[in-house]
């Protein structure tokens, strides 16, 4: 059965396609327009109550939270394309850390940066240079604390990529294209230098080449 992902265009959707594509995994997507609400009808609210992309549907399986699904491919293709998860429960523990740090730290402000400039047009928002002041500063304290770890290992995890650095591709995606923020991660020397490796890799830039980011 050919998993379908459902709203490939947009940023957390992509997390999942790159994943699938380093787990040599064959997909299809469903198109959903954010912008014409499709994500609030009632065949896709059904497969995510939330009204948010992504979802994906395996067979009889459906499965929301771009971070989740990661995870479940990951671990059910294990043994498939790139080793993501780890090899041991040490290293899996350090994948899981990573995972939340993207999530928990990196993404609230990356995201409210986004929002601010990259997508305040599309959505009607009057960029608040106060907010986007905030944020890039939050951002910024997360990005020294990876200037850190990256200083003493090639990837966040350890010395394999995982899930956690792709994780950071789709939104960091943005800070260099569109939010104008790129020296956050260029002025960060081992922090671009992880950012070259990960966002050159074979698997992104097909997911670019599938699904280019909005103008
Ligand atoms: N935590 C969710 C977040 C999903 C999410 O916020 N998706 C956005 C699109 S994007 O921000 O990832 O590009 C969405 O569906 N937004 C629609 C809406 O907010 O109504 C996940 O990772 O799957």
């Amino acid at each position: 059965m050919v998993v379908k992902v459902y709203g490939p265009e947009y940023a957390s959707s992509k997390r999942v396609i790159v994943c699938l594509l380093e787990k040599e995994m064959e997909f299809e997507v469903v198109n959903i327009d954010l912008f014409k609400g499709e994500n609030k009808s009632p065949d896709y609210l059904k497969l995510q109550p939330f009204g948010l992309v992504p979802a994906i549907q395996d067979g009889d399986y459906t499965l929301y939270e771009s971070r989740a699904i990661i995870r479940y491919y990951a671990e059910k293709y294990k043994s498939q394309g790139t080793e993501l998860f780890g090899k041991t429960m040490e290293e899996k523990g350090k994948v899981e850390q990573w995972l939340e740090v993207e999530a928990h730290n990196f993404h609230p402000p990356l995201y409210t940066l986004v929002l601010h400039t990259v997508f305040s047009s599309k959505l009607g928002i009057t960029p608040d240079q106060k907010v986007i002041q905030e944020n890039e500063a939050k951002l910024g304290n997360v990005l020294d604390v990876y200037e850190e770890r990256l200083s003493m290992s090639k990837y966040l995890a350890g010395d394999s990529l995982s899930l956690a650095d792709l994780s950071h591709l789709p939104f960091g995606h943005y800070l260099l294209n569109g939010a104008g923020k790129g020296y956050l991660i260029r002025d960060r020397k081992h922090v671009s230098a992880w950012w070259d490796v990960i966002s050159n890799r074979p698997s992104w830039k097909k997911v670019l080449h599938l699904f280019p980011y909005p103008t």
